[in-house]
């Protein structure tokens, strides 16, 4: 499926029979999803359940197999910087900012993934996101607090102009305000067209942003559903969150 966002049609991200292995470890194997534009899609599980893994088989950071489709390409077997290339995205877990540039400096980098033309209005539609990142743009990424980092790592992502963004436990270590703050930026993007996965332990940001949910539990996908199923929390709460 695919919808008209700013004028242009947007890919959904297909993922077909993924799997992905350290060695001989295989850590998630036929992991089958898509996630559409627009749409934010949680993958939820216990600790070792395989999210980061499978993350890291969609954006070529770990050994994966299977296909992940966006925009008719097969982006398994890319490298990491063509699948970036591609209009994938990814917040890892660490955040991934340069801690010793500004802020500017970080979303500038991002931006390079956007064509040239599109850059300056890139930087400054990402920046215009959250509040803060304009008064603070020539503060060092790494003096900012825990919440203020990971929306600037979004903000660096979306200045690259991605068709798909990949958040890896974004919540860690924020105060629930802050996560409250990052549910109402994450919700906004619905409205550019980008797909999100997320991987999120944290049950208020996944009941308040996730459309649906895919449960991966020893690696492979053991439940899907939508908002309805994600409403009953008092379930998933005793099932599979922290
Ligand atoms: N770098 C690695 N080398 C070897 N095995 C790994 C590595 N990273 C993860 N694993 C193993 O892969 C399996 C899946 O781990 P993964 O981190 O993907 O799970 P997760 O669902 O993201 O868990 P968590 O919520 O704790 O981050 C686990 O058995 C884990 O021990």
């Amino acid at each position: 499926m695919s919808i008209e966002a700013g004028g242009s049609t947007r890919p959904s991200l297909i993922c077909r029979e993924v799997g992905a292995r350290y060695g001989l470890l295989e850590a998630c194997r036929n992991i089958s999803l898509q996630v559409d534009p627009g749409e934010i899609v949680a993958l939820i599980g216990p600790n070792g359940a395989g999210k980061t893994s499978l993350i890291g088989a969609l954006n070529g950071t770990v050994a994966g197999s299977g296909e992940v489709l966006l925009n008719g390409n097969n982006l398994m077997g890319m490298a990491t910087h063509r699948r970036s290339r591609a209009g994938l995205a990814t917040v890892p877990e660490g955040r991934g900012l340069f801690p010793t540039l500004t802020i500017g400096e970080n979303l500038a980098l991002g931006a390079r993934l956007a064509p040239s033309t599109e850059r300056a209005a890139a930087i400054e539609e990402a920046a215009g996101r959250f509040g803060f990142i304009r008064e603070r743009w020539n503060t060092a990424a790494g003096s900012l607090s825990g919440g203020e980092q990971q929306m600037v790592a979004v903000a660096k992502c979306l200045a690259g102009r991605p068709t798909v963004l990949l958040l890896d436990e974004p919540s860690q270590g924020l105060a629930p305000i802050i996560v409250g703050e990052l549910a109402e930026a994450l919700n906004g993007l619905r409205t550019t067209g980008i797909a999100i996965l997320l991987v999120e332990q944290n049950q208020t940001l996944v009941s308040i942003t996730a459309d649906r949910f895919v449960l991966l539990a020893a690696g492979q996908v053991v439940s899907q559903g939508g908002r309805a199923e994600l409403a009953d929390r008092e379930r998933m709460a005793m099932a599979y969150f922290k």
